[in-house]
């Protein structure tokens, strides 16, 4: 591989475009070119972008929650797509997320497991940990009798690359509280009612 290009830091308005640039050039292409000058500073927008979850505590994404006397059975919010970045090999997962959950006297605002999925795929992950951070949120919050995640996705570093199996699912699920204790009964009623879907 090429040694390192040269080109003033200065010219680089995010330390990470100046990162592209060289990686531009030590994979063989040339960073001047046309179509390619203006892509490390886009990669480096998008970066902000795709990995702007580090930024947010999911808490706070689900901080505002409603009483709801009696709401004592499972709430289902399912099919919410994602988009992720593999932590081993930056390069995209996506599927859907699954959640229910069995309140304990407080709710929270649907839009908001949208928001809490939302910025924890928006960081280098494995699938594993978000499905587990999902649950882990939902029990800091509202202590819910139960809760439990499953996230289907599609991992692009077992696709375009290395073992090349374009297709392949992974699904992977975390089930904390009453999810965890009932020998399967409320798990299995929460894949019974998505599969009503
Ligand atoms: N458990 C888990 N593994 C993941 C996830 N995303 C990617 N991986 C795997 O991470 C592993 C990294 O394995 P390594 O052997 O260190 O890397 P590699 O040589 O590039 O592996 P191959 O993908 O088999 O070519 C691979 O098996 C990937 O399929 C994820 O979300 N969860
Ligand atoms: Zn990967």
């Amino acid at each position: 591989m090429r040694a390192e290009a040269v080109k003033s830091s200065e010219t680089f308005i995010d330390p990470i475009e100046k990162h592209f640039y060289d990686i531009i050039h030590l994979i063989g292409e040339d960073p001047e070119r046309e179509g390619l000058k203006e892509t490390p500073k886009r990669i480096a927008k998008m970066y902000r972008e795709i990995f702007s979850g580090l930024d947010e505590d999911p808490a706070e994404v689900l901080g505002k929650t409603f009483p709801a006397e009696g709401a004592n059975d499972i709430v289902i919010v399912q099919d919410i797509p994602f988009y992720s970045v593999c932590e081993h090999h930056f390069v995209p997962f996506f599927g859907k997320a699954h959640i229910g959950y069995i309140p304990n006297g407080r709710i929270v605002g649907l839009s908001k497991f949208a928001r809490l999925v939302e910025i924890l795929a928006r960081r280098p992950q494995v699938q594993e940990r978000i499905t587990n951070q999902i649950v882990d949120a939902l029990e800091q919050v509202i202590q819910p009798v139960g809760a439990i995640a499953v996230i289907e996705a599609e991992h692009m570093c077992m696709s375009m690359r290395g073992v090349k199996k374009p297709g392949s699912k992974t699904r992977t699920i975390a089930r904390r509280g009453i999810f965890a204790k009932d020998n399967g009964v409320q798990e299995e009623r929460f894949f019974r009612l998505l599969e009503k879907e």
